[in-house]
Order: C-alpha cells, then structure tokens, then sequence
C-alpha cells in the first residue's frame, strides 16, 4: 500500500529525513515512533503531499505522490498533530466544512457526517460546540473530519497525544474498527508502548533514519540483546548456583534473596538444556522463566537513549 524508497528532505543544510527507506502493506496499522525531532512529522507531510520531498520516492497503492499529488488526494486521509481553535463552529458545521473542502455534494453529506460520528463515537455531541469538546473528543472529531472522503490510507500525527488511559481505549477501539473496514493506518507517537497495543507493526525511527521495523515482537527479540532468565529454586541456592556457573552460555549470575537472575546468550535449544542440568541434579525449582523485554528499554536502545 505504501512504499518508501530513499526519501530525502534537507531544511537548508539540515537533514530531517535520510535517505528513509520502507514499505507497510494493506490493512496494517504501522507505529511510527521515534524520539522528538526524528523526522515523522516531516515524513507524513510528505505523505500527504503537503510538503515537498528533496529526492525520493513515496508511493501509495501504485502512485507516486512526488509525482502525482492531485490523484493522492483522494487515497489519504491526513490527521495533523495540531488542533486549531474553532470559536463558534458546531460539531455537524465543522464536518460539514471539511466534506465541502473534499468537493462533496450538499445533498450527499448529511448521511456521511452522521456515520463518521457515529463510528468515533460522537453522535451525542453533533450540536455541541468544537471548542468544548474534550481533548480525546476533539482528536476523535479530526480523525473523523480525516475520514470525510473516504480514504483508503490514514496517516495521523500523534493522535494518542496528551490523551488519558481511558480516551486511548477508545481511539484504539476506533482504530480497530477503521483496519476492519478495510483502512490501512499510518499513526506516529514518540512513546513506543503507547502505540504498541494498538500496532500490528512498528516503524522505529532515528535521526531520519530506519532504526527498525516488524511486529512488536520481532522487533523486540531482535533488540533485546539481554535475554534475562529468572530462577528460584525451593532450597538449595548455592548448589544450583554451582551448577549455573559451569554452564557456557550464562554470562553473569545476579543472587537475589529467593531467586537469582541470569544473563543468558544463548538459544531456546540452551536454554532448556540449563533447565535440564537442574533437574537431573535434583534443585527443587519453584520456577524457571525468562523475563519479558522492555519496550522501553528497546526503544531507548535502538534510539541511542534519547529522551521519550
Ligand atoms: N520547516 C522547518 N525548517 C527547519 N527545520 C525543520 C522544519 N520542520 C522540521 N524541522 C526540523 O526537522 C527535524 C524533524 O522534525 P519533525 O517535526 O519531522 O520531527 P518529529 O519526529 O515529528 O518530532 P516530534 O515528535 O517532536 O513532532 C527536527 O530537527 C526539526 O527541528
């Protein structure tokens, strides 16, 4: 659906985007995220074809948007990470206003207004004022208005910023339901575990650059330089500990009150081969497992620890 091939853009002598390279198939919801000033707002601007690219190419479903802006209108839906002021605009006027933008017939807008706020969940509100919405309301009032002409591919700049736990469940849920209708959704953050669950697929980006990209799970494993095991045995802690200190594959052991804490290099093959060593010298184990990777701690590795 989206193809990103070498895409440069310099402000001046500054490279905001360096030579970014990737590809998000149909139906996927991709993460975007990278530490302020990674260059993803500038790549979705691009994108959307709201700014020009220095050299490169960006392009969706077949076009190429450097080429061709005016066909790309129609595919993309582009949700900025800014909310302007509208004094004195009702929600319905709001829509009304983007669908006319889009060249949406008068008599036809009613109908498409009534089921975009339907689906973000803001029919109770069509009569209320923008300006009073709350914030998780008014990001989900952009992502509608984003929606007017319907687009097959959304692009949308930290649509989960600034919202509390309970107004991210719900621009989760509305996600969701948009990949079900068939959407494929480009969102950004600069907060990995925000975008997680909401993901089916992770871009990392870094000083303009591809840092990484797969499943939060792959990307994960793949990062996750440490494997870190944790075993507590019943009794008997200095005989297992004994027993670790000769096995190859453990680098450091840490002791703890009930459990100690491996470093292990090692494969799943290894892994189980330690657990077997115990087991045959008899260590009464009460558990034996590995301890689940920190998205924070691979966002920051893969990003050379810059703040979040
Ligand atoms: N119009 C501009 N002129 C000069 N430099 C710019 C301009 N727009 C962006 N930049 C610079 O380009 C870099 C990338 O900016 P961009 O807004 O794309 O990053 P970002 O990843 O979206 O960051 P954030 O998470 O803070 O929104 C930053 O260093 C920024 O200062």
């Amino acid at each position: 659906m989206l193809e990103i091939k070498d895409l440069v853009k310099n402000y001046g002598k500054f490279t905001a985007v360096d030579r970014l390279t990737l590809s998000v198939g149909k139906g996927a919801i991709c993460g975007f995220v990278g530490p302020n000033g990674a260059g993803k707002t500038t790549t979705m601007r691009i994108m959307s074809g709201l700014l020009n690219a220095t050299s490169g190419n960006v392009i969706i479903d077949g076009v190429d948007v450097t080429k061709n802006p005016r066909a790309l209108r129609e595919k993309i839906g582009y949700m900025p990470d800014f909310f302007g002021v509208y004094d004195n605009l009702k929600v319905t006027e709001y829509m009304d206003f983007y669908a006319g933008a889009y060249g949406i017939a008068y008599k036809d807008r009613a109908p498409i207004i009534d089921n975009l706020l339907e689906i973000v969940d803001l029919s109770h509100k069509k009569d209320s004022y923008v300006d009073s919405l709350s914030r998780g309301m008014k990001q989900r009032l952009c992502l509608a208005r984003s929606l007017v002409h319907d687009p097959e591919l959304l692009i949308l700049d930290e649509p989960a910023s600034g919202l509390d736990p309970r107004a991210r469940v719900e621009m989760k849920e509305v996600l969701k339901q948009l990949q079900e209708m068939g959407k494929t959704i480009i969102i950004s953050s600069h907060i990995l575990p925000e975008l997680a669950e909401m993901c089916t697929e992770v871009c990392i980006i870094n000083h303009g650059k591809l840092a990484a990209q797969g499943s939060v799970q792959e990307i994960m494993q793949k990062l996750s330089q440490k494997r870190i095991i944790h075993i507590e045995p019943l009794r008997e802690m200095e005989r297992m500990i004994q027993i670790l200190k000769e096995q190859p594959m453990i680098r450091s052991i840490v002791e703890n009150t009930k459990d100690v804490e491996l470093d292990f290099t090692g494969t799943n093959e290894e892994l189980s081969d330690v657990l077997k060593q115990l087991i045959l010298a008899d260590i009464p184990l009460l558990s034996f497992k590995e301890k689940e990777g920190n998205l924070e701690e691979v966002f920051m590795q893969v990003t050379g620890g810059e703040s979040i």
